[in-house]
């Protein structure tokens, strides 16, 4: 398949500040790609050297087959109509209506008037704001000013969209109706999504590949599920829950991909094995169209062979997580 982006040893430094050291990832036409951090990671600089904003001094960003940096004004003016952006506040022209806002970037190519009424017209309908085309921004919730964001960067048909925190200033319920249509325009037009996130719940609703940054360093990279489901050392406790452990005993996290998600496979044993167990913690959650969690039990000691001797039998995925 075709690779949209493509960033190799990425290296970057602002005089003395290295930010970005080493980041190595490839995304495909469709993906929804997760960058999330600490404050200071490095997330808003990978996402300006995407599109051209940032130079960098080492390794290679390509974008639609096209090496950033060694773009001329040109091909960075077509890269950026190719790449639309939206914004933790939005960026909207709070002189202009929502129509004319939306209408900019196509001024701005050249459209012609007609064609341009119409992209409005099926632009808003794509948001869901056909009635607020005429109102200025101030007059709109959060939530419909991103919709009028959202609608803007689309305006070119671009095929990535680029999301800076896009829902960090919404709360939680219109954050789930943003990520809600990020993720239509995503199925229906193929769109490509690089998001930069502080917010884990975003990443596991929308995103399918992520990468974990600290300190302008990649620490961890993959599909969204496996890494939260089994993530590598150094990353748990970006990633996990923390539980207070029962100290005696074992402690095991029981791990359910999406075929076994929703059935009781905790009380199927207990009953088979016929042994005790306290529950620690656990979580099931949503992952885009999966359910998927774990739980944490603890077991005597005495009981583990039994219980791990279960699990493969049933093709179930654990981790004992304090095996000395
Ligand atoms: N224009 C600049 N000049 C100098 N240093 C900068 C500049 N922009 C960012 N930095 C520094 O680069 C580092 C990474 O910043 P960046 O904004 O990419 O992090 P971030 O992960 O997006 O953080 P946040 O979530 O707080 O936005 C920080 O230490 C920041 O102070």
């Amino acid at each position: 398949m075709e690779t949209i982006i493509e960033v190799r040893g990425l290296g970057k430094r602002y005089g003395d500040l290295e930010v970005l050291r080493g980041v190595d990832f490839a995304l495909e036409p469709g993906d929804v790609f997760g960058v999330v951090g600490h404050s200071g990671a490095g997330k808003s600089t990978l996402l300006r050297c995407l599109n051209g904003l940032e130079d960098y001094q080492e390794g290679s960003v390509r974008v639609l087959g096209r090496e950033v940096r060694e773009l001329d004004e040109g091909g960075l003016k077509a890269l950026r109509r190719d790449m639309g952006m939206i914004f933790q506040n939005f960026n909207l022209m709070e002189r202009r209506t929502v129509g004319e806002n939306v209408t900019f970037p196509l001024e701005v190519w050249g459209t012609p008037p007609r064609e341009r009424e119409a992209r409005v017209t099926e632009l808003l309908e794509l948001v869901g704001l056909p009635d607020k085309r005429d109102q200025k921004p101030r007059a709109l919730s959060g939530g419909q000013k991103q919709r009028v964001g959202i609608a803007r960067a689309l305006a070119l048909n671009p095929r990535v969209l680029l999301c800076d925190e896009a829902t960090s200033a919404l709360d939680p319920k219109t954050t789930l109706s943003i990520l809600d249509l990020l993720m239509d325009v995503n199925r229906r037009f193929g769109l490509t999504l690089v998001v930069v996130t502080h917010q884990m719940e975003v990443v596991k609703r929308i995103c399918n590949k992520v990468v974990l940054l600290d300190g302008g360093v990649v620490q961890g990279a993959g599909e969204t599920e496996s890494l939260f489901l089994s993530p590598p050392e150094g990353l748990k406790k970006l990633v996990q829950d923390d539980y207070a452990y029962i100290p005696s005993g074992i402690n095991l996290r029981l791990l359910f991909p999406r075929e076994i998600a929703k059935e009781s496979v905790i009380t199927a044993m207990a009953r088979e094995l016929d042994i005790d167990f306290s529950v620690v913690g656990g979580k099931l959650e949503r992952y885009r169209d999966d359910v998927l969690g774990y739980l944490i039990v603890n077991l005597r000691r005495e009981d583990l062979p039994r219980v791990e001797a279960y699990l493969g039998r049933n093709g179930l995925f654990w981790e004992v997580m304090d095996r000395d």
